[in-house]
């Protein structure tokens, strides 16, 4: 048996030969979604901002093991609101009129593409990462592996009246993705008579043992109406990306009567030399932009070897950077500046350095901190040869 590895990358070779084994994912939606009513089936309608399906693909695209997405659909999808295909290949065939004949469909179009398939309900959007990730490690020592909750509630049996309570101990919600090895659930489906509920029920019929791994409340299955909201609220509050970015800078004193300092001319006896404006304080702004963008450095977009920023305003650096986050769809929510030099004083400028930086950045000041510090005489900046700043900034994608 080929052993999972946690050490998975996308740029891995195809080679069948290799030790990570090749994992698939198999997304079944080519069901009608009765349920859950509203016309149009479940996995095409909106939910926060993009199709059910879009989300679902979008959870495996970017899941760095996957390496290849089988989208199993009807043939009466509308084409329009199809998901489109991210850094991992994807494909689409057409399903069958039961989720099992989809699955079929799908194991047949993987046949000797994958070692390992995750087969999984379009329904099921939230699916967090290490849901994945917990049924791929158990696949290492396992035929199959599928997450699962235990039940929890009582559960009765009856209709209308309780007419018993049924024990709940050794009971588990089902979710997907369930794993398996691709040959052995290929033959177990071919070789299955009826109406399978799922994966594990076919697994099992075959012989194969399926682990239970932990399941997640996130991973809940679109079914009926109601469920939309639930699973809005579940994706609009795990799809925040939140990310940190640091600057350093540092220019030499030269001859002058003013430095640059956060967009601020401050009058002092020297200035600071450097191919633009050398405003060290944005420089190192624009830098933890970039760097949290991971979108190179200032030197990356305004080459120092280019005569045209000869003595350019500092402020056009980080309004680049500013852009390209707004590009990116990123909100600048907090900037942290540290100043470090013996001279000069920042304290009485950081008021109108904070409020030149709010105009700047397009936030509120309150956001902004500017803050200087000195290296109690210690290195260059204690022998008053120049300025360094370092800068932190936060930027969130909701
Ligand atoms: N012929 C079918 C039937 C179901 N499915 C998929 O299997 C999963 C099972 O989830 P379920 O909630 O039962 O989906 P539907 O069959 O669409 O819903 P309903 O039973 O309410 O019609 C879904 O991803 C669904 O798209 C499929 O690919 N092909
Ligand atoms: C496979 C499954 O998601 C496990 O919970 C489920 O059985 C499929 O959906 P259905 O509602 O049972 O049709």
């Amino acid at each position: 048996m080929r052993r999972a590895s946690s050490a998975y990358h996308r740029d891995m070779t195809q080679d069948p030969a290799s030790d990570h084994p090749r994992i698939a994912a198999l997304i079944v939606a080519a069901g009608r979604g009765l349920r859950a009513g509203g016309g149009l089936a479940k996995q095409w309608r909106n939910l926060a901002g993009k199709t059910v399906a879009q989300w679902t693909v979008d959870a495996f695209d970017r899941h760095p093991a996957i390496r290849r997405i089988v989208l199993v659909t009807a043939d009466d999808a509308p084409p329009e609101l199809l998901p489109q295909a991210g850094a991992t290949p994807m494909t689409r065939v057409t399903g069958g009129a039961t989720r099992g004949a989809s699955v079929m469909a799908g194991l047949s179009a993987l046949d000797g593409l994958a070692d390992l398939v995750l087969i999984h309900d379009v329904a099921r959007p939230g699916v967090p990462p290490k849901v994945i990730d917990a049924v791929i490690a158990a696949l290492a020592d396992h035929p199959g592996a599928a997450p699962a909750l235990a039940v929890t509630d009582a559960l009765w049996r009856g209709a209308g009246l309780v007419e018993g309570t049924v024990a709940r101990d050794g009971l588990w919600r089902a979710q997907t993705p369930q794993g398996f090895h691709l040959p052995a659930i290929l033959a177990a489906h071919a070789a299955f008579v009826g109406d399978p509920a799922d994966d594990v029920e076919v697994a099992r019929a075959a012989g194969l043992d399926v682990a239970i791994v932990p399941g997640h409340e996130d991973n809940l299955k679109i079914t009926t109406p109601g469920d939309f909201d639930r699973a809005a609220r579940i994706l609009e509050r795990t799809d925040m990306d939140i990310r940190t970015g640091n600057g350093f800078d540092v220019h030499r004193f030269g001859p002058g009567d003013h430095v640059m300092l956060c967009g601020v001319a401050v009058p002092h006896d020297r200035g600071l030399q450097g191919h633009s404006d050398a405003d060290v304080g944005l420089h190192t702004l624009t830098d933890a932009i970039y760097g949290a963008l991971a979108e190179g450095d200032i030197g990356t977009h305004f080459p120092p070897s280019d005569p045209q920023w000869k003595g350019a305003q500092s402020h056009i650096f980080l309004s680049h950077a500013v852009d390209r986050a707004a590009a990116r769809g990123f909100a600048i929510t907090h900037a942290d500046v540290t100043l470090i030099c013996e001279k000069p004083k920042i304290g009485p400028q950081a008021a109108a350095m904070r409020a030149r930086l709010a105009e700047l950045l397009r936030i509120e000041v309150d956001r902004i901190s500017v803050k200087a510090t000195t290296t109690e005489k210690l290195g260059f900046t204690g022998r008053e040869e120049g300025i360094a700043a370092l800068a932190t900034v936060t930027l969130v994608k909701a």
